[in-house]
């Protein structure tokens, strides 16, 4: 098994020293340097450089620069995406996003992490489980989501969050670790109004 196989089996693997996944994650930090350099009123050219690094992007999206990921074509997004500054996805495995997600700045999508065990940490060896964001969710600013993490449809998630486990549809969650708070319900309709 090469390690990039290891990986997508959810097996520990080597990220640090294999040559074929330093060589894609480079070229996919060209293309996220070339993105973050863009002018920002480069809209053609932005999308066209969206479209090249992640696997697929539906219509109708923004994603404020910068952004940066490790190989993009681990990304799936629906329509009508919208990500404020500094998203980092660390897309080791695969991260799924629905329609009409809506990320605040400083986000985190974190597929990959490292063993606790020191020596088989510095071997550099790594997991990466899939992260998938359901339709409809809007991550409050600095929120972190950690591997192998689910977060249902309509959900909201309060800024600071570390979610380090799934989160079902409809519900306000939040903190250090996140916790539903509450289910979002008729009543949320006349909360501004
Ligand atoms: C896409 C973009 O660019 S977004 C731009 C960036 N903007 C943001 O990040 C703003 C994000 N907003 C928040 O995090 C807000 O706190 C919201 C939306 C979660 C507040 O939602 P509300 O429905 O108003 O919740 P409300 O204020 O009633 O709070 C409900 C409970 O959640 C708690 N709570 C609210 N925010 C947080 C938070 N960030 N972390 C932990 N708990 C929180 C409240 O303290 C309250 O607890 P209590 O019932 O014990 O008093």
């Amino acid at each position: 098994m090469t390690e990039k196989e290891k990986a997508k089996a959810g097996l520990l693997y080597n990220n640090n020293h294999d040559p074929q996944l330093i060589k894609e994650r480079t070229e996919c930090k060209k293309i996220c340097r070339k993105y973050n350099l863009l002018e920002i009123d480069d809209f053609e050219g932005r999308e066209a450089t969206i479209r090249e690094l992640f696997s697929k992007i539906g219509k109708d999206f923004v994603i404020e620069q910068p952004m940066y990921c490790d190989y993009g074509y681990n990304i799936e997004i629906g329509d009508h995406f919208f990500s404020n500054h500094n998203l980092v996805i660390l897309d080791e495995a695969k991260v799924t996003i629905g329609d009409y997600v809506f990320i605040g700045p400083d986000c985190g999508i974190y597929t990959a992490g490292h063993p606790l065990d020191v020596e088989q940490r510095n071997e550099g060896l790594e997991y990466a489980y899939p992260i998938t964001i359901g339709h409809n969710v809007w991550l409050g600013g600095g929120v972190k989501i950690m591997p192998g993490v689910a977060i249902g449809d309509n959900t909201v998630i309060a800024s600071g969050s570390i979610v380090t486990k799934s989160i079902p549809s409809n519900v306000l969650a939040g903190g250090v670790p996140c916790k539903v708070i509450r289910e979002i319900t008729e009543a949320d309709k006349e909360k501004y109004k």
